[in-house]
């Protein structure tokens, strides 16, 4: 092969050095250097010969990277690997190191970098593990794609969208995809079926305005105010099943107040005597798959912007919560997935044990994948590491990195290598 040494060989200073360029490369928002990225993407393939690479651009100056790896029987479903080239901005002086520094501590192994969880690790990991299979001669029987997909940080609306609804992805023909996950603090592998849909929602109230001075029924401020109380209401309730056991993180509704608007500003502040006849606030509502959306947005539209309190309500951002076909947008993660099975016994095989499947309390690009009917895992091995996505000193060990490397071998080479129709054949043989 043309990569030279074999894949045992090769020093893991080089390969951690690669991940190093790769998170010195500013890909943070608002102004992320997609073309940097797909540049050093590129270069880490010109040795890797079987691979067949394609810049598409959706949006003008928002590059997608896609990696095809052509298997030996190029009509059974396809590996879709996916990751994102942004980061989000960071706040420097807040770090022990400059955040694009990706400093490497000698005495821990830390390696300290916006994008080393989130989820530059996994890019590479993925092409790292690919590199490898190269060397030792493996040959896939179904396909493989990697994609390095810009914009998840802002919604992935110019980025997998735009992706997953193209021409090029329907001749694809994905059969199963991995996307990011998040780490584990303890041993076990996290690994998520499905995730929250975001709702992001405006309410907004009106009234009479006033003299600040003046106590009357009904002033906008007032509105907003008894909704708000309804809105932490049902908040405290929420976290109060997470937090005695009932259900998990990713199983409660969330809802978080993000900002309120209201008042007439002056270069100073804001006037002080007077009430205001509008108030707003925004929602960051997050609904897990298999909640009840009708009772949802019947809440929404009576107790937390009813119009007898002169409220209206619009949402920004609401994400399905079904697929293309009305099914809850979740992947089966149990015995009957051929998937499932692969990725649990690929994980154990390369000594990693997976958690039991949940659902990642935020959002990803996996659901434009599941809106699909495709099945999705979101999955980033590292285990033993404190969760720090979009967090001052975001960091990953470079052990655990090097781990993950070997974790997804092991599961690019059972995902690649399976042939449903074996086991018919084999049934049918024993008949
Ligand atoms: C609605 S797309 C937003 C995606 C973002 N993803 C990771 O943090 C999130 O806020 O969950
Ligand atoms: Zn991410
Ligand atoms: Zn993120």
């Amino acid at each position: 092969s043309g990569s030279g040494s074999a894949a045992g060989e090769e020093p893991a200073e080089a390969i951690i050095s690669r991940f190093q360029e790769y998170l010195r490369i500013d890909t943070a928002h608002p102004t992320p250097d997609y073309s940097a990225a797909v540049k050093f993407l590129l270069s880490q393939t010109l040795t890797l010969e079987k691979l067949r690479s394609q810049t598409l651009e959706f949006v003008p100056e928002k590059p997608l990277l896609l990696l095809e790896w052509r298997g030996s029987d190029p009509s059974l479903p396809s590996l879709l690997l996916n990751s994102h080239t942004d980061v989000v901005p960071s706040e420097p002086s807040k770090w022990l190191a400059p955040p694009l520094s990706a400093s490497l501590d000698p005495s821990t192994g830390n390696i300290l970098a916006r994008g080393s969880q989130d989820m530059k690790c996994v890019g590479l990991q993925y092409l790292e593990a690919v590199r490898r299979l190269l060397a030792r001669g493996f040959s896939p029987l179904r396909t493989v794609y990697l994609s390095f997909v810009p914009d998840e940080e802002v919604g992935g609306h110019d980025g997998a969208k735009l992706f997953s609804e193209s021409e090029i992805f329907g001749q694809m023909n994905v059969g199963v995809v991995l996307d990011e996950g998040l780490a584990s603090p303890g041993e076990e592998y996290r690994v998520f079926y499905g995730e929250r849909c975001p709702w992001w929602t405006t309410i907004r109230a009106t009234g009479p305005p006033g003299h600040g001075a003046k106590l009357y029924d009904g002033s906008a401020a007032e509105n907003l105010a008894r909704s708000l109380e309804n809105v932490m209401r049902f908040r405290r309730s929420q976290l109060d099943r997470v937090k005695s056991g009932e259900v998990a993180e990713g199983e409660a509704i969330s809802v978080n107040l993000v900002y309120l608007k209201a008042g007439t500003p002056t270069p100073t502040g804001f006037v002080m005597n007077l009430q205001p006849s509008e108030a707003e606030a925004g929602l960051d509502i997050r609904v897990p798959p298999n909640a009840d959306t009708v009772a949802l947005e019947r809440r929404i539209a009576e107790e937390w912007a009813p119009t007898s309190r002169n409220m209206t309500f619009e949402f920004k951002e609401k994400a399905s919560v079904n697929d293309k076909f009305g099914k809850p947008l979740i992947t089966v993660a149990d015995s009957s997935s051929p998937w499932w099975g692969l990725l649990k016994e690929a994980v154990k095989k390369a000594g990693g044990k997976l958690g039991k499947p949940e659902i990642f309390p935020a959002s990803t690009d996996a659901r434009f994948f599941r809106e699909l009917g495709i099945p999705a895992f979101g999955f980033s091995p590292m285990a033993n590491t404190p969760i720090l996505l979009h967090d001052h000193n975001e960091f990953l060990n470079k052990d655990e990195y090097l781990k993950g490397i070997e974790v997804y071998e092991s599961i690019i080479e059972a995902f690649a290598s399976y042939n449903e129709h074996a086991k018919d054949s084999e049934t049918r043989a024993e008949l």
